[in-house]
Formats: structure tokens, C-alpha cells, sequence
């Protein structure tokens, strides 16, 4: 429907709707609906200048609007079944019903309003035609304050339970929402087992209760409670779960049949390769042992046919156990590879929850699929992951005999957080000096693994995969930071142990981390440098000698030239509950609350009187409040801060990102940075999916057919005939 027609329709259910009932959902979803028309059509201006190019439409102004609108659309929906059922006098529980389902329509059009406004405040921070705005540009010229750090601030203090409850999934293709209801009350079922530290905690307690799916309510709260306070160990349970036996074995009974499916353990050995520039020479790859040492590398080899090599006594030798497929004779080695790394926030899920898409792969692209099963955060954090998965690309280059494969062409693939390390051992490829690979496919990569606001990152508020609290807990534990949550509160990193340098074969420094009581960061690449030394709630800035980095507290002070600790500042002081807008107001002609003079003075980004809803208790925890780590900075941690002649180096990339993904703008940056330097690169923004969506693929019809193209794009760079 038209913009205009919408919320016309809008004004004229819910005007109606106004006069007959007392509740003021009606009369704020007028109001509400009043401001954001005018802001809509002017996103609608800018947004074109944030798009790759005019054939590929797609960044997070514009996903914010088609989410502002898909919201005005399901209002418009609901107050016109108010309606009805009015007009057909349906009884008391009906109509509550609805005024219920009113009440979270006004509530989620709030705080949608709200993030137009933050959007807004992006936008006059940011450069022309960036997505993230500069560090330290607070943009209309008001002092040092950093735009993203007060857009998160104000973001950070947001309610979201009502997009969990009634309006759960508005934005998303509406062949999903009935899966998405099953994950957000198998979630928080699950959280209140956790929290409880419940030891019967299983899968099947998620079906014990029905309260969640009866209340939404109640629904809401409990999802925006524990995606404020439970740690990086609940969400690493919770999206382990299709790891469970019962459940995988029941998922691989679905999936395409494939002849070989072996998960291997390949032991820690230095490779020898040949020089890309010089194969007379060779450069021996080290195995990785950041944070604890050589162990194993574990990967998955999926092949639809059985190949030559793939059923040799060598391969058997380092099979951990196989999954017997149909009996053939085998076929040559195919002349492509294809390596994949997962996705699931650096800290959760295998090679086995990624199999059902991995398995379709291997039969479309006629090659072998290497998955590989690196180590996860927070136990292992960077850059123990992508040591592995560099060692698993240079192995299965030097072993591709084994794998089924001649490895003319090897491709790398990855989604989410699997994008992220896909672009990170581009990157190393290049600057070790070993052959880079034919290509890439990231499907809805990390590319800035900060806590930094984007557009689209708003869509963190309404996102049921991806809300904010986790992501900043994936970030911390990647980065080495621990769990936020426990990093500020009393008990700290109390207990944690271990401590890592990374170095790499040239003797540079890759990072370090320490996790032994506390965390040490020191700056990237460079011998002599700022620490950072976080104590649970102790902090300091000092200057220290890489090599000689303790690993206590007595021997930090002792070796390392640490002479003081200096406390972090205070807490924030807890806020009051914000007063509701006036609705007085509200029959007046709507202010465009967009315009600049609004927003201007001062850090408020919100017009006059209007406020999202705020909790009402004391306020959480500041999540995402950690100083910002050196580690985060490096371009191998975060692709997109690397410097012109790495970007413009790296072999042909496909991006495969999705509209309402809080994601995006990684994508729609990285790509528009690459196009800039004139580096090969090509971006599909699909639309109506999650972030995530090739694990959805059996649940919805876009979903699989964007794992076709996914599959397609190999296809192209492995030169497999279509
Ligand atoms: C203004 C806001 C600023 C925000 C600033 C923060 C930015 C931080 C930047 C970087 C942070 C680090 C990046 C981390 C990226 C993470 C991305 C990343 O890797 O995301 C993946 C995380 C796992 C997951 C959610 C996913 C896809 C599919 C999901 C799976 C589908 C089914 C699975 C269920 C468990 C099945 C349960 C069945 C049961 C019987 C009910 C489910 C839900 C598991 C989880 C995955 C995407």
C-alpha cells in the first residue's frame, strides 16, 4: 500500500477507535503515526545516497523506514479488526483483546519513532555517504562527544519487550513468524530454567511451559529481561540446542543424502607452502596455539559423491567418526574446494547445526566442503578462531588430495560471524604470502566487531535473533573482553585463567590478551605501547613492553612497568521514568520531528516532549560501555578498518545481506568502501529475511532460495558450470 494510503487508513481506524474506547493506545497510535509520516518521507530523500550503487538498493536508513512501515502497516491491520469487531458488538474478551493488541502496536510505535529520531542524529554525524559515523565526530559541531557513544547511550536505555510479545516478527516475511513465536517462547522458557539453575535444564523442559505462549505479555518482559542480564554462557547453550543428538540426527535425515560426511581432527603440525609470488620458496604456516597452545583442529569434510582420495587409509587416519553415505565408486578429484566457516556469534554452533545448507552446497557446487570447527569465545577468543580457520585453508590447500580435490580453485564461505573470519583469512592469506583464494562468499558478515552505531544496528531493538545485549556480549567475547556483564559487576573476572600472545611467523605482534584476573589489550602491531589492564572493577593506562607480560597481578606490576591502577568512574547514576508525551499535543498538526532545529541543541536527539519508553526500575547495567579494545581496531578482527591496499587486494567477494538484518550496514560499508578502490566486489541485499537465514532455509521459501544463490555464487567462482 501506498505510504500515503497507509496511514491514512491509520488515522481513520484508529480516529474511530479513539472516540469509542477510554484506553489511549488509540489516541498515541495517532499521534505517533502524525510524526512519522514527515520522518519517513524524509529518509525517503536521503536514504539513496547510503545504496551501493542505483541497481542495488539497500542500507539501514532505508531498512529502518520499511520497518517503520511494515509497523504502521500491522497497526493499521489491527485497529481495523478493533473495528470490526466493534461494529459486529463481539463480546468483552474479544474486544480486549484487541485493545491489548492496540496497546503493543502504540507501544512499538514509540519506540520505532524513536529510533528514527537516533537515526536521525546519525545522520548529521556521519560523512556523506557513511554508514557508521567518524570516531569522535559528534557532527553539527557540539564538542568532542562522540555521536555513535550517545546514540548508544540513549539506545542502550530502551525498552523492547513489546516487540517480543503481540508484534514478535512484524518485519519479516510472514511464512517466518510462526517459527520465530517458537524461538522466543523456547527461549525464555529456557532463560527461566537457566536462571534458576535449574539442573534439569534440557531441551524438553522448553515444551514444560505453556505460559509464555499463552501471555505475551509476559513474553515481552521476560525476553527484554534476559537479553539484559543473562551472560554469554545462556546464549551459547541456547544456540547450541541444535547440537543436540536428537535433534541434529532428525535435521540430517532431512538433508540432502551426501556420500561422505566425516568429521576430521587434524593434528597441529608447521605446513610448508609455496610463495604465491615465488612457488620456488616456501613459508612454513605455524599451528595455532594463541590462549592454549597446539591442539587438533577439527573440521567437517562433506562430499555428495565419493571422490579419489576420500576413502584412503590417510584420511581414515585423522576421521574421528563418519556418517556413512550410499556406497559408490569413486570419481575423480574435483577441481575445486570449497572452505566454510560458520556462523553463530563467534561463540556458539558447528559445522553440524550448518550442515543442512552445507550438504545442498556440496551437491550444487560439485566440489567438497571443508567445515571447519574452530574454537569459540569466550574460552578461546581472538585470534585463536581464526588461526584455525587460517591453518584449515593452508591445510586443506596442502592435503587437498585427501579431501577429494586437485584445489585448483579454492573458495572460502561464511555467514555472520563466519563471514567475518571468511574476510580475516583473506586478509592473512595475503600478507603470509601464501596463494589467496579464488574467492569469497560472506553471507550477512560482522565486518566492525565494535560496539558502534549504524542504522541498521538500530534494528538491534527489534530483532529476535539478534538483540543488542547479545551482540555486544558476542563482541566482548571475541575480543577477549570476557562477559560484559560479569566484567562490571562485583564479582568481575574473578577466576577466569590463562593468558596469550599472538605472534605471527614474522615476528609481529598479532595481539594480547591476557585472562588470568583481568584482561590486558595492547595496541596492534606495535613493540612498545598502551596497555590496558581491566581488574573486574579495576582499570588502568599504562605503558609496557610486549614481551614481558605477566600473567598475575604481582607479576604484571613486577615485570611490566604497571605503576598504578586507577579506578573505573562511576556507575551512572540510576535514572527517573520518563514522562510519557503529553497527548494534549496531539491534536495539533504533527511536527515534522526530523527537521535539524529539533535536534540540535544539546544531546537530547528527541523533539520537545516525546520520549521512547524507558524501564521503569533502575537502570541496567551500561552494556556496551567497555573502553573500546585495541584488538577491535585491527583489520583482522574487523575487516572494514582495514587499510586501501589490503581492501583493494583481496580476491572477488559476494556479499549476501538481508534488509532488516541489524547487520547490514557491515555489508553495504564494506561494499561501498571496496567499489570505491576499485576492488572486485558485489552486494544482493535480499528482502524480508533475518539475519541468519541460511539456517532457516527449510522454514521458508525465501529463505531457500537464498541459499541457491548463495550456492550460485560458488558456483561462479569455482567455475563449475551452471
Ligand atoms: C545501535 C546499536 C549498536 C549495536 C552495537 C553492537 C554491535 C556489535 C558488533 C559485533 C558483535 C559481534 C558479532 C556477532 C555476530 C553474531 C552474528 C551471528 O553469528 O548470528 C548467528 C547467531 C546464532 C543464530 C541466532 C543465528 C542464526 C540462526 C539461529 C538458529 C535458528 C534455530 C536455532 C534454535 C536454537 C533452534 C531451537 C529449536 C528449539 C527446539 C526451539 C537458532 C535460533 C540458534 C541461533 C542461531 C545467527
Amino acid at each position: 500500500m501506498a505510504s500515503q494510503l497507509l496511514f491514512s487508513s491509520l488515522r481513520s481506524s484508529s480516529s474511530s477507535n479513539a472516540r469509542f474506547f477510554s484506553t489511549s493506545a488509540s489516541r498515541q497510535i495517532l499521534t505517533h503515526s502524525r510524526h512519522l509520516e514527515p520522518a519517513l518521507r524524509h529518509f525517503s530523500r536521503v536514504f539513496p545516497r547510503f545504496d551501493l550503487d542505483a541497481g542495488t538498493p539497500g542500507n539501514g536508513y532505508r531498512s529502518l523506514a520499511l520497518a517503520a512501515r511494515r509497523l504502521v502497516a500491522h497497526s493499521a491491520r489491527r485497529c481495523r479488526a478493533l473495528e470490526s469487531a466493534r461494529r459486529q458488538s463481539a463480546g468483552k474478551a474479544a474486544l480486549s483483546r484487541h485493545a491489548a493488541e492496540l496497546e503493543a502496536c502504540a507501544a512499538g510505535l514509540a519506540q520505532v519513532r524513536a529510533l528514527l529520531c537516533l537515526a536521525r542524529r546519525l545522520l548529521r554525524g556521519s560523512a556523506p555517504g557513511e554508514l557508521f559515523p567518524r570516531e569522535g565526530g559528534g557532527g553539527g559541531g557540539e564538542g568532542e562527544d562522540d555521536v555513535s557513544e550517545l546514540v548508544l547511550r540513549e539506545f542502550s536505555t530502551m525498552r523492547n519487550g513489546c516487540f517480543y510479545g503481540r508484534c514478535l516478527g512484524f518485519q519479516f516475511t510472514p511464512a517466518l513468524r510462526p517459527f520465530l513465536q517458537t524461538i522466543t517462547i523456547g527461549l525464555v522458557s529456557f532463560g527461566e530454567n537457566y536462571s534458576k539453575e535449574d539442573p534439569g535444564v534440557s531441551a524438553s523442559s522448553l515444551f514444560t511451559t505453556g505460559k509464555f505462549a499463552l501471555d505475551p505479555e509476559l513474553r515481552g518482559a521476560e525476553f527484554e529481561r534476559q537479553t539484559q542480564h543473562l551472560g554469554i554462557s545462556f546464549w551459547k547453550r541456547f544456540w547450541s540446542l541444535t547440537e543436540n543428538e536428537l535433534l541434529a540426527s532428525l535435521a540430517s535425515m532431512a538433508a540432502d543424502p551426501v556420500d561422505v560426511c566425516r568429521l576430521l581432527s587434524v593434528p597441529p603440525e608447521p605446513l610448508e607452502l609455496p610463495l604465491a609470488s615465488n612457488p620456488q620458496l616456501s613459508v612454513t604456516i605455524p599451528p595455532p596455539v594463541a590462549h592454549s597452545g597446539p591442539a587438533p583442529i577439527r573440521m567437517r569434510l562433506l562430499s555428495h559423491r565419493l571422490r579419489q582420495g576420500q576413502d584412503s587409509a590417510a584420511l581414515s587416519a585423522i576421521t574421528l567418526s563418519t556418517e556413512r553415505g550410499v556406497a559408490s565408486r569413486a570419481l575423480p578429484p574435483s577441481p575445486s574446494l570449497l572452505v566454510h566457516f560458520h556462523g553463530g556469534g563467534f561463540v556458539a554452533q558447528t559445522s553440524r547445526s550448518h550442515e543442512l545448507y552445507l550438504r545442498a552446497w556440496a551437491r550444487d557446487v560439485r566440489a567438497p566442503v571443508l567445515a571447519v570447527d574452530y574454537a569459540l569465545a569466550p574460552e578461546s577468543p581472538f585470534p585463536r578462531a581464526l588461526e584455525e580457520c587460517f591453518y584449515a585453508y593452508c591445510w586443506a590447500m596442502r592435503h587437498c588430495r585427501l579431501l577429494g580435490s586437485t584445489a585448483s580453485r579454492v573458495c572460502l564461505s561464511g555467514d555472520s560471524a563466519g563471514g567475518n573470519l571468511v574476510l580475516a583469512v583473506a586478509l592473512r592469506a595475503a600478507a603470509v604470502g601464501v596463494r589467496a583464494p579464488a574467492g569469497l562468499v560472506a553471507a550477512y558478515p560482522v565486518t566492525l566487531v565494535r560496539a558502534a552505531a549504524s542504522p541498521s544496528r538500530l534494528l538491534t531493538l527489534l530483532d529476535p535473533l539478534l538483540p543488542l545485549g547479545v551482540l555486544c556480549r558476542c563482541l566482548a567475547a571475541y575480543a577477549g573482553e570476557g562477559d560484559v556483564g560479569q566484567v562490571w559487576g562485583t564479582e568481575g573476572m574473578w577466576g577466569r585463567g590463562g593468558c596469550g600472545v599472538g605472534i605471527w611467523g614474522d615476528g609481529s605482534l598479532m595481539g594480547c590478551w591476557g585472562s588470568h584476573r583481568g584482561h590486558l589489550w595492547v595496541k596492534w602491531g606495535s613493540r612498545r605501547d598502551h596497555l590496558w589492564v581491566k581488574w573486574g572493577s579495576l582499570m588502568g593506562h599504562m605503558g609496557v613492553t610486549y614481551g614481558v607480560l605477566g600473567v598475575t597481578q604481582g607479576s604484571l606490576m613486577g615485570h611490566t612497568g604497571v605503576t598504578s591502577i586507577s579506578p573505573l568512574p562511576p556507575a551512572p547514576k540510576q535514572e527517573e521514568p520518563e514522562p510519557q508525551e503529553d497527548e494534549e499535543d496531539e491534536e495539533g498538526e504533527g511536527p515534522d520531528d526530523v527537521t535539524d532545529d529539533v535536534t540540535a541543541e544539546g544531546e537530547e536527539p528527541y523533539p520537545d516532549r516525546f520520549r521512547p519508553l524507558r524501564p521503569r526500575g533502575p537502570s541496567p547495567p551500561p552494556l556496551f560501555r567497555v573502553p573500546p579494545s585495541p584488538i577491535a581496531r585491527s583489520p583482522l578482527v574487523s575487516p572494514l578498518l582495514a587499510p586501501d591496499e589490503q581492501l583493494r587486494a583481496l580476491p572477488p567477494l559476494h556479499l549476501v545481506a538481508c534488509a532488516l538484518d541489524p547487520l547490514l550496514d557491515d555489508s553495504v560499508a564494506l561494499a561501498r568502501r571496496m567499489r570505491a578502490l576499485g576492488a572486485h566486489v558485489t552486494l544482493r541485499v535480499l528482502p524480508d529475511l533475518p539475519h541468519g537465514f541460511l539456517s532457516l532455509a527449510p522454514l521458508s521459501a525465501g529463505s531457500a532460495r537464498a541459499a541457491g544463490l548463495c550456492a550460485r555464487l560458488i558456483r561462479v567462482l569455482t567455475g563449475t558450470p551452471i
